[in-house]
């Protein structure tokens, strides 16, 4: 498609993006405010609210238009505003984009349920699977809320700074229903921001969530100081376990060399502003997790994710030594250097 098609289209009236007057952001951390701006950026009278726990974080978001806690020394767009109070910052959303944690979402949307109208769509960011049910956040959304739920999910390599920074970014939103997929397309697409879509959301949230393991995984490897050789090997053994679960769970394999996967598996793999491949150098530097976690404040999907990836590796009877020897490390079943000789150590296979 021409890019001057695109752009004349988004600027037509009753363009989604034309049509929205509010949007509701869940979760005031990096990538929501992060995309709150990315928003707010596209069309100046867009009414963005973050929807924030934080009483100081929020003077501070409303005072000086920087987010002191997670952003600190970006300016955000005047037209966006943050609340503590819910149905203040739900009222009249035409859209609400979810960036509260995964292991957080089932407790945060069960406590917005009542001011959510059922028809708006949720455009979910977050990456993971949740701990105990092991669901997706397509899964999740319509169990925490008991009802359906219109939602899109968008993801792919985009780190929260270089989006405030407005730095070009590609990532795909994928939904069931193709129509509102290029809805959200519309409403992020941008000079600096290109939005693929899909209806494959098994596969696009599949690669999201165990990328994160993965880049835990690379981060252990590159503490270890193993080499590049190593890198490249466990992040392309990775690639094929992620596509080999991905799979079973009945996504299509081009998901897998696109934006949620090749390019999200490259960019936390390998990018130094990632969270779950910082935890991972710590872990192979020999730092403990629980001093690891301690130490941030943000969060890092891998680690709770890394778990329930071993579930699924049983519930599916596929191997996946090494996103499961995350796991084992993290729980302290195997110290890092015991988890590269045991995977080293592996029957020598044929590649499939
Ligand atoms: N940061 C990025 O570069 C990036 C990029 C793409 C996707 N994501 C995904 O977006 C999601 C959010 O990540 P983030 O980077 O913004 O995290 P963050 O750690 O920067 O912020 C998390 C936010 O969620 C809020 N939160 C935590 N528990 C909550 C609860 N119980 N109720 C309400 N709010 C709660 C925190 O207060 C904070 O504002 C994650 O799933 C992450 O994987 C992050
Ligand atoms: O900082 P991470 O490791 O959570 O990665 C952030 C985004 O998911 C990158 O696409």
């Amino acid at each position: 498609m021409r890019w001057s098609k695109v752009f004349n289209t988004r600027k037509l009236a009753g363009s989604p993006l034309e049509a929205a007057k509010k949007i509701v952001v869940f979760g005031g951390g990096s990538f929501g405010t992060a995309m709150g701006c990315a928003l707010a950026r596209q069309k100046p009278d867009l009414e963005v609210v973050l929807l924030v726990r934080d009483p100081y974080l929020c003077k501070d978001i409303n005072l000086l238009h920087e987010n002191t806690r997670y952003l600190k020394g970006f300016k955000m767009p005047p037209n966006v505003r943050a609340t503590t109070h819910a149905p203040e910052a739900i009222v009249g959303a035409q859209y609400a984009v979810h960036a509260v944690p995964v292991q957080s979402s089932r407790a945060f949307l069960q406590g917005i349920k009542e001011y959510l109208p059922s028809s708006v769509p949720i455009i979910c960011v977050s990456k993971g699977l949740e701990v105990g049910s092991g669901q997706m956040m397509s899964e999740l959304i319509p169990s925490a809320l008991e009802r359906k739920q219109p939602a899109v999910f968008l993801s792919g390599p985009s780190f929260a700074k270089e989006v405030m920074q407005n730095r070009p970014t590609g990532v795909v939103a994928a939904c069931k229903d193709a129509k509102l997929a290029r809805t959200v397309q519309a409403l992020f697409a941008s000079p600096t921001m290109r939005v693929n879509t899909t209806t494959d959301v098994v596969g696009v949230e599949i690669c999201g969530a165990l990328k994160n393991v993965l880049a835990i995984a690379a981060g252990i490897v590159e503490g270890m100081d193993l080499g590049h050789n190593a890198l490249a090997a466990l992040i392309a053994q990775g690639c094929s376990e992620i596509r080999w679960l991905a799979e079973k769970l009945g996504a299509k394999p081009t998901t897998m060399s696109g934006l949620s996967g090749l390019g999200d598996i490259m960019l936390t793999c390998y990018g130094d502003l990632s969270r779950n491949r910082s935890v991972g150098m710590r872990l192979g530097r020999g730092e403990r997790l629980e001093d690891i976690i301690a130490s941030s404040s943000q969060v890092a999907e891998g680690v709770a994710t890394a778990g329930v990836v071993v579930g699924l590796a049983r519930k599916y009877r596929v191997s996946l030594p090494v996103l499961t020897a995350v796991a084992q490390v993290l729980d302290n079943n195997l110290t890092a250097r015991e988890a590269v000789f045991h995977i080293m150590n592996l029957p020598q296979i044929e590649e499939a």
